[in-house]
């Protein structure tokens, strides 16, 4: 698998690698982010970095736990070796034109009341200009939520993101990742605890806040999503 790792130009290699870290006891400590995320491994990889594909991440946060969840989305996708960038769903001076310019485009709400934010909503709403000339279209998208609950409806948070990205003409892309925490040896620790495959899903605790909540296990697997649309991306743009 070292010798894997080494062939600097085997993307496929390298997710295969990232893949049978997660499926060989699902267990976080198995994956080893420092390896799998290598930036050495990637800045060796023939490709300068304005010739990489855009990545942004558009995000609203009332309390914080979407934001860091949202700059583990952005390390993932950096250290995929695509250019990353976070967007603020919610600020009035936000870059469109980033966004028009982005190949990919992953949106990232808490789960208030079961759907997105009222904020994210409004950003929603506001894309409708972009919308009416299919500015979007054909750019990939993903999405990732957070609730307190562990379900916390929020499954419907993402459907509503996805069916967001069909209207724009995006290309919707899932987590990937098998469910973890669903057998007699799983864990809180395991990637994608909480077992979603049309995005990715995050918990934190009501009483605490996002210095301590969501979960390493949480941020391991925005990482991954983040690598995933990075390397989808990259694919996508070929
Ligand atoms: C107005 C409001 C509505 C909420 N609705 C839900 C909900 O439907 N399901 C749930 O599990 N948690 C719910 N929560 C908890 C939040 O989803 C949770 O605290 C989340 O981590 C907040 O993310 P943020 O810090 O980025 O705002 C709600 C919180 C607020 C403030």
């Amino acid at each position: 698998m070292i010798e894997i790792l080494h062939n600097k130009y085997d993307y496929n290699a390298f997710e295969c690698m990232i893949s049978i870290c997660i499926y060989e006891g699902r267990q976080q400590a198995d994956f080893d982010p420092a390896i799998a995320n290598s930036s050495q491994n990637l800045e060796e990889v023939p490709m300068s970095e304005n010739s990489a594909p855009t990545v942004a991440i558009v995000y609203h946060s009332g309390y914080g736990h979407t934001e860091v969840l949202a700059q583990s989305v952005l390390k993932g996708a950096k250290d995929a070796g695509v250019n990353a960038h976070l967007v603020k769903a919610d600020d009035e001076n936000k870059d469109w034109d980033l966004l028009e310019k982005a190949d990919a485009i992953i949106f990232g709400s808490p789960t208030y009341m079961g759907s997105v934010s009222a904020q994210f909503k409004t950003f929603m709403d506001e894309s409708s200009k972009v919308w009416m000339n299919q500015g979007w279209k054909d750019k990939i998208a993903a999405g990732f939520t957070i609730s307190a609950s562990q379900s916390g409806d929020k499954l419907n948070t993402l459907v509503q993101m996805s069916v967001f990205a069909a209207q724009h003409g995006m290309v919707w892309v899932g987590l990937g990742e098998m469910p973890g925490n669903n057998s007699s040896e799983g864990s809180a620790e395991d990637i994608n605890r909480i077992g979603s495959y049309i995005g990715m899903m995050a918990q934190a605790n009501a009483d605490q806040g996002a210095d301590v909540t969501p979960p390493t296990a949480d941020h391991k697997t925005a990482e991954i999503l983040g690598a995933r649309v990075a390397n989808s991306t990259r694919r996508w743009a070929a």
